[in-house]
Formats: C-alpha cells, sequence, structure tokens
C-alpha cells in the first residue's frame, strides 16, 4: 500500500507531457485500480481455520445424561429448503437426487424435514419428487445399514472407486447390487414421466381440438375463422387437474401463473425408530434397521400476473412461511437444486457452531460451494477457490462470510429480522438502527429471559406488544405463534432453559401429528400472492427483494444487525453442486451476479450506508463486493492502453526512467510475492489463482460491463431485471462429459473482449512492421509495447479459446466482424494521429 502511494504521487506529478491524454487516462485507472485492491485486500488482515469435533456434540446431545435419561437426540429441528424453478433447465433427476441425500442424510429423523419449492408448478416436477419420496424407502435405509457416502444415488453409483473397500462384504454386494437395480428402473421411471404427461395430457388436448373442429365447422362460411384456441392443460395420473402450470413452464419461469400447491409428500415420522425387518418382500434385509423417513413437502407458491414474485428470495420466504406452520425447525438449511449433500453429518457440523457457547448470536454457517463435473483445467474459474478458500475464510475472521446462496444453515429467527440477542451490550449507543428512521417495533418473545429478548430493530419500548406482529409477518396466527418456540429451539445447550430447569427441551414443539387438513390449509393461505402484501416480508423480514444476488442482501442485513456468521470448511466436502462450464453460461452467470452487485449498490443496502454494528472491515467488504463491477470500466479503457501506446509510439510516461522501474519492479514483486503468501494459506494451486486472474479480465471487460449498464438502466429508466436460470447438465449423457465446454453459443458479451483481442493483436503487428521498416529500428521499445499486449492477450487466452470451440465453429461472421471493428478503430487512429515519417520514431519515448 505504501508503494503504492508512492508510485500514484509520483505518477501524477511527473505528467507525460508529449500524450497528455494517454497519461491521464492511464493514472485514472491505476487509482481506481489502487482503490479497488485495497477494497479487497483489506478484509483480508485477520483469516482463520476452524474445526468442528462431532463427538463433543454427540456427548452433549445423544448421550444419556440426567436431564435426558434415554439419550434420545436433544439436536434441534432443521427444515431443509431445496428451490427449483424450471424442469427443462434444472433436471428433475438431479434434484429428485438431491432430495434423496436429504432424506438419507445422518441427523434424526424426527428432526428433520425437507421442502422442495417448486416455481414453475411443473407437473413434471411433482411426480419427480413423488417418485423420489417412494424409492427414498429402499435407499434411505439401505445408507444407513451400510453407511452409505455419499448419499445421493446418482454420484455414489458413478463412483470411480472401488465399493466394496473397507466394507464387510457379505450382506453388502447383494443389498448393493439390489438397490442398484432399483435405481436404474428409478432412473427410467423419472426419465419417461414427460412422455407419459404428455400422453395423458394430449389424449385430452385432442378430444377438445376435436370438439371444436367440429363447432367451427357448423359456423356459416362468411364468419372469419377463429384460431382454435384450447386452453392447455396438465392431468395427474389419478386423472385429476393438475393446479400448477402447463407441463413445463415457458421459458420465462417467473411467470408461469398457478394455483398454490402443498403436498406432503413423506409424513412426519414417529418419534421413536422403527426398525424393519428381514421379510423377503423387501428388496434388502433390514433387520435393526431404522426404517422411518423425514417429513417431506412438495410447495409451489401461488403466481398471478400483476403480482412482482421476487424470484429465488420470494420462493425462499415462501418456504420460510409454510414451514413455520408445518415442521418450525429451529434451522434452515437452504441448498439449490442441484447442491447435494455430499457428507451426511454436514447438518452436524453446522450444528457445532450454532449448540455452542454463544452460538445463539450466529446467523448461520455457510459451507464452501465445491463443484463436480468441472473441466480438469477449469478454463473458466467455475471452482472460484480464490474465493472459497481465500476471500471467504478471510471473512470468517471478521463478522462473518457472506451468504452465497446455498449451503447455508440459518437461525430461523435470524431471518425473521430480530436483532441478535444481548445486542444491545455490543451496540455503540449510536443510532443502531438502520437508516436512522427510528421505528418502534415491539420486543417480541415476550416469554423471554430479558437479557435475552431478541429484538426488532433497537426500539425503546421494552414491554410486550404482539399487536404490530401481524404487521411484520402478517396475519397467519400459527406463524406468529410458532416464532418464540423457533427462538427457544435454537438455544444454544449451554444456556438452554431446559437444561436449567429440567424441562424436556421437545416441551415446546408443536406436535408433528397435528398436521392435519387445517394446518396444511393454513400453510397454504401463507404461500399465496397477497399474504405479504402491506407486511414486511422481503424488506426487513426474511430473504431480503430487489437485487437478483439476493443472498448477498439477505446477510448483510443480518450482519448490519449485529448477527456474525460462521464459515465451516469440512474436511470432506459437506455440498456439491454443479456450475455452468460453458462459455456463454458462465458469462451469463457472473452477469447476474455482477448485475445483482449493482442493484444492491444502488440501493439501500449500500454498504456505505450500513450501520454501526457492522464493523469496519466487515463493512469494507460489503462495499467490494456493492463496487467491484464499476471496475469494469476502467478495465476496458487499460486493455487498450498497450494498444494505443503501438499504434502512437508514445507510453504511459514520458521516459522510461530509473524512478518508473524501480517502482514497476517494487510492485510486481510485491505482488508477486502476496500471491504466492495466499496461495500458501488457502492451499489452492497457483494455477487456478492464475485461472481466477484471467477469468477476472473476462468477466470483468465483458460481463461486469453489461452489468453496470443494466444497473444504471434500471437506477435510470426502471427496467426490470430478470433471473437467468443457469442450466444444470442432467448428467445422463456419458458419452462427452465436457461437451458442454466445447458449445459455442453467440452472445453480445462476447464483443468486447473479441475487440480487445483484435485491436492488440492488430498493434502488436503495426508495431512490429513499423519497427523493421524505419532506419533506425529500436527494437527495444518495440519489446516493451509488445510485452503489454502479450499480458493482456495472455489473460484473454480461455476465453479466445472458449470462442474456437472444439474445432473452429465459431460462426465466421464473428471474426468478419471484430476484424471490421478493429480495422476502423485502427483507421480511426491513423486518422486523428497521423504518423509522422522517421520523425515520430525518434520522438520522446526514450529508454534512459
Ligand atoms: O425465480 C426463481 C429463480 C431461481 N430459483 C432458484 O434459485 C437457485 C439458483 O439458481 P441458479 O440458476 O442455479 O443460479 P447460480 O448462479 O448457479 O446460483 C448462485 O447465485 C444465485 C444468486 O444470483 C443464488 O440464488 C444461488 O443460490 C447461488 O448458488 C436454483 O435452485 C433455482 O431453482 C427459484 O427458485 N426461483
Ligand atoms: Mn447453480
Amino acid at each position: 500500500m505504501v508503494v503504492l502511494g508512492f508510485f500514484l504521487t509520483w505518477r501524477i506529478s511527473n505528467p507525460n507531457k508529449d500524450a497528455v491524454w494517454l497519461w491521464g487516462m492511464s493514472v485514472v485507472c491505476e487509482i481506481w485500480f489502487t482503490f479497488s485492491w485495497i477494497l479487497d485486500q483489506l478484509p483480508k488482515l485477520c483469516p482463520v481455520n476452524r474445526a468442528t469435533d462431532l463427538n463433543v456434540l454427540k456427548e452433549k446431545f445423544e448421550t444419556p445424561n440426567p436431564n435426558n435419561p434415554t439419550g434420545k437426540s436433544d439436536l434441534p429441528g432443521i427444515d431443509v429448503f431445496v428451490s427449483t424453478a424450471d424442469p427443462e433447465k434444472e433436471p428433475p433427476l438431479v434434484t429428485a437426487n438431491t432430495i434423496l441425500s436429504i432424506l438419507a442424510s445422518d441427523y434424526p429423523v424426527e428432526k428433520l424435514a425437507c421442502y422442495v419449492s417448486d416455481d414453475g408448478g411443473a407437473l413434471l416436477t411433482f411426480e419427480a419428487m413423488a417418485e423420489a419420496a417412494s424409492f427414498a424407502n429402499i435407499w434411505v435405509p439401505f445408507c444407513r445399514k451400510h453407511n452409505i457416502e455419499p448419499r445421493n444415488p446418482e454420484s455414489y453409483f458413478n463412483l470411480k472407486k472401488d465399493p466394496y473397500k473397507n466394507k464387510v462384504l457379505s450382506d453388502f454386494v447383494k443389498d448393493r447390487r439390489r438397490v442398484k437395480r432399483e435405481y436404474d428402473e428409478f432412473k427410467v421411471r423419472i426419465n419417461s414421466l414427460p412422455d407419459s404427461i404428455r400422453r395423458r395430457s394430449d389424449a385430452y388436448h385432442a378430444r377438445e381440438e376435436l370438439k371444436a373442429m367440429r363447432e367451427q365447422r357448423q359456423k356459416k362460411d362468411d364468419e372469419p375463422v377463429e384460431a382454435i384456441k384450447i386452453k392447455k392443460a396438465t392431468w395427474m395420473a389419478d386423472g385429476t387437474h393438475w393446479p400448477g402450470t402447463w407441463l413445463s413452464p415457458t421459458a420465462d419461469h417467473a411467470k408461469g401463473d398457478h394455483a398454490g400447491i402443498i403436498q406432503v409428500m413423506l409424513k412426519p415420522p414417529s418419534d421413536e425408530p422403527l426398525c424393519g425387518t428381514s421379510d423377503d418382500s423387501k428388496v434388502i434385509d433390514l433387520t435393526d434397521v431404522d426404517i422411518r423417513l423425514p417429513m417431506l413437502v412438495y410447495v409451489s407458491r401461488e403466481k398471478r400476473p400483476g403480482y412482482d414474485h421476487n424470484k429465488k428470495a420470494g420462493a425462499m420466504n415462501a418456504l420460510v412461511r409454510a414451514s413455520a406452520i408445518m415442521s418450525n425447525g429451529a434451522f434452515i438449511l437452504n441448498l439449490d437444486c442441484d447442491h447435494y449433500i455430499y457428507n451426511s453429518q454436514a447438518m452436524r457440523e453446522g450444528m457445532c457452531f450454532m449448540m455452542d457457547r454463544g452460538g445463539d448470536r450466529i446467523c448461520y454457517v455457510q459451507f464452501p460451494q465445491r463443484f463436480e463435473g468441472i473441466d480438469p483445467s477449469d478454463r473458466y474459474a467455475n471452482r472460484n477457490t480464490v474465493f472459497f478458500d481465500g476471500n471467504m475464510r478471510a471473512l470468517d475472521g471478521l463478522q462473518g462470510p457472506v451468504y452465497v446462496g446455498t449451503g447455508c444453515l440459518f437461525r430461523r429467527v435470524a431471518l425473521y429480522g430480530f436483532d441478535p440477542p444481548r445486542s444491545k451490550e455490543h451496540s455503540s449507543g449510536f443510532c443502531s438502527c438502520c437508516f436512522g428512521q427510528r421505528k418502534k417495533h415491539a420486543t417480541f418473545a415476550n416469554n423471554l429471559e430479558e437479557n435475552r429478548a431478541l429484538r426488532m430493530s433497537d426500539s425503546d419500548d421494552e414491554g410486550m406488544n404482539l399487536s404490530l406482529a401481524p404487521k411484520m409477518f402478517g396475519n397467519s396466527n400459527l406463524l406468529i405463534d410458532s416464532i418464540p418456540v423457533a427462538e427457544f429451539q435454537g438455544r444454544p445447550l449451554a444456556d438452554h432453559p431446559s437444561v436449567k430447569n429440567g424441562r424436556p427441551p421437545g416441551a415446546l414443539t408443536i406436535p408433528r401429528d397435528l398436521l392435519d387438513a387445517s394446518t396444511v390449509a393454513e400453510a397454504i393461505s401463507v404461500i399465496s400472492c397477497w399474504y405479504e402484501e402491506k407486511t414486511e416480508w422481503g424488506q426487513r423480514v426474511g430473504w431480503i427483494y430487489g437485487s437478483v444476488t439476493e443472498d448477498v442482501v439477505t446477510g448483510y442485513r443480518m450482519h448490519n444487525r449485529g448477527w456474525k456468521s460462521i464459515y465451516c470448511v469440512t474436511k470432506r466436502d459437506a455440498f456439491r453442486g454443479t456450475a455452468p462450464i460453458n462459455l456463454t453460461d458462465r458469462l451469463h452467470q457472473v452477469l447476474r451476479w455482477a448485475t445483482g452487485s449493482v442493484e444492491i449498490f444502488f440501493s439501500r443496502n449500500n454498504a456505505l450506508l450500513a450501520s454501526s454494528r457492522m464493523k469496519v472491515l466487515q463493512r469494507i467488504a460489503y462495499l467490494n463486493v456493492g463496487i467491484y463491477p464499476f471496475t469494469s470500466a476502467f478495465l476496458l479503457v487499460y486493455c487498450f492502453l498497450p494498444a494505443l501506446s503501438l499504434f502512437s509510439g508514445q507510453f504511459i510516461v514520458q521516459t522510461l526512467n530509473v524512478t518508473f522501474l524501480v517502482y514497476l519492479l517494487i510492485i510486481t514483486v510485491t505482488l508477486c510475492a502476496l500471491a504466492v503468501l495466499e496461495v500458501k494459506w488457502s492451499g489452492i494451486e497457483l494455477e487456478e489463482w492464475w485461472r481466477n486472474e484471467q477469468f477476472w479480465l473476462i468477466g470483468g471487460t465483458s460481463a461486469h460491463l453489461a452489468a453496470v449498464i443494466q444497473g444504471l438502466l434500471k437506477v435510470i429508466a426502471g427496467v426490470e431485471i430478470s433471473f437467468t436460470l443457469t442450466s444444470k447438465s442432467g448428467g445422463d449423457d456419458d458419452d462427452d462429459e465436457f461437451a458442454d465446454l466445447y458449445e459455442v453459443k453467440w452472445t453480445s458479451l462476447m464483443i468486447p473482449p473479441i475487440v480487445i483481442i483484435m485491436v492488440n493483436m492488430i498493434a502488436i503487428a503495426v508495431g512490429i512492421s513499423r519497427t523493421i521498416y524505419s532506419v533506425i529500428p529500436q527494437w527495444s521499445r518495440l519489446l516493451g509495447g509488445v510485452f503489454f499486449s502479450f499480458w493482456v492477450l495472455a489473460h484473454l487466452y480461455p476465453f479466445a479459446k472458449g470462442l474456437m470451440g472444439r474445432r473452429g465453429r465459431t460462426p465466421t461472421i464473428v471474426f468478419v466482424w471484430s476484424g471490421l471493428i478493429a480495422i476502423i478503430i485502427s483507421l480511426l487512429w491513423v486518422a486523428i494521429n497521423p504518423p509522422a515519417g522517421s520523425n515520430q520514431i525518434g520522438g520522446s519515448f526514450q529508454f534512459p
């Protein structure tokens, strides 16, 4: 930082008088780069590593003791949320496998509930979930019996390693073979679902069409023939009408209108273990194996024209409410449909933090995102290890990692918008409510000890005032009543009142057998379109609306209240998911992320407006998240500088004097040392670090730039931003695993990087030919310019490779266009600044 400071001062005070424009442009860029670099570095000042001890958790919660003589698990309830939106982009088989991995995970069955949110309201997804629920009867006990890992059947049966290693062979070989056969049949059933649904519905449509045609024929000839319009409908297997959308929602998954649907696919299990038998009709022998399954619920919130459904955030909020009524787990695990549980102990790992002393101030435990199916060289830095093993672990030493949308275990009451317990002691006495408006809100959990009471903002009003709750949470009484229960159940054991008073911790649960028709009806009412009207859902409560990166804002709002979060890196990956390996899909993904950041920047969730409860370095980290897309503008300019310098024969400094070179050397050496340090500390490879640098430039000059423009359009013209889903591969096509990598799909995001590549290549060519034909060739000078051009090109290499496809299948027009643009720019250049013959060569650009 110090060297950068001196360097910038020197740069500013030594303008290049022969090319002030070049000097000015470069200095402005350098100032911005320094600023953004500092934003990036400061939050890394106190990195930490954490470890958990699952045995201690077991000892405290699942071992007989005076308070718990039977040793029955005292662990709190967890509701797992899985979101899916479009069965075409998110294959139901993938979602089904995720569900199976959750149902089979190692957590007390009666404390676990799984909710699938289907934003598409698609019958296909519904039926696939029903199939998964039925296959779980075989899969889950099998996993328990033989300690299977991972508990996602698709991944398990595709494991490359020997399945019989470290296993007691006798039973296992037989069981595995049988379950595998069952799984194959399950897969066939899932894959044939689209056809059978279509056949079912087509038969109906054919009948309807015939009817309509007959009616039309009866009309007189001179009447205009109307287009035959049949209201499309989908039919369930039992012959009833599916209240969701047509077979698959339209590409615009966010808009498929349909009723709210809740279906309990697996009922809440009994409280006591239920062992299987050696009954021959069972697929495998289940003597002494607990065959209970966790509760599984299919939820598709209502969608109607004229309502803003708020994308994923809206879907999650519907689940928060429905689950509060149906199972009210004190904790919520959020997973995308393609992120499955890879480590069956993962939830316990998270619980170690939540249930530890002081754990009641933790709003969420974020796990790193890990990916499968990525090309070995990770061309587009999909693994994102620099972020997940560097930045996120560093943030853990501050107030905690940001929430990244999946693989995150929440404390339910933190999502409800309460302040953390004991927040008064920690707040500085400065106005700690968010943005100056001191809203009065009731202290909620009236039945809690005073110093623990959770607050909405720092209300002066300490009394209980339940009448305000409907204003925030809407008017479901079941929902409101469930809130203090969730708070109570989520308390760390150390100060758990039940331990103090000898009360069984389960005493406050809503009995699961109450899950009757009226409960489900209430749950359906809270997923209706209008439920959130005039409430604070999405504003202060639940997932926060207004950004396509709902995750970052949602986490931000919790940190802003003084909650802290934990980053939990487990030895065996907790969860694994997929990522887009296709260049275009990847660009669109980072475009969405960057757009979300710009949205945040221009909203009241800009970190500059953070409350005093947010730690300074944490605030800088969030500021960086909101600001990074803006770097793209400067990056774009800087990528053209080497070319401009080769064209003009000028450079960003007047003379390459010793001071400049020494600064350059020190900065370069320091940055290299820093990179090595970070790589060593985070345990990633230098290769991965370099991929990250490359993609930073690729994304920076394409997607981030577009994001800034989109964001500005939203602010200025109110143009809405849509959530473009990332396609998940089915994992079915074994013939070519990475075919996606080579597919070239045109997107206008590619234009800026292509132009940069072209201009720099032409510049190198121009530079070389000029040097060759000049009277006194100055090779050393050429070397300088060419080096920086190459530096830019090296960063863009993966991009160029992506454009080439596998056998150069890029439409030639792409090259023609970019060539054209590049030539026009060079010609323009010559027109503005005509080369002055040999004079120019002997110009001002000289080595010392
Ligand atoms: O209207 C919508 C849109 C999306 N989703 C779900 O959101 C998840 C994430 O979508 P995806 O296309 O996979 O986005 P990614 O870029 O892969 O996801 C990252 O970034 C998103 C924010 O941009 C977060 O929501 C994700 O959790 C995070 O994994 C998926 O499960 C979708 O089904 C919905 O439920 N409803
Ligand atoms: Mn995803």
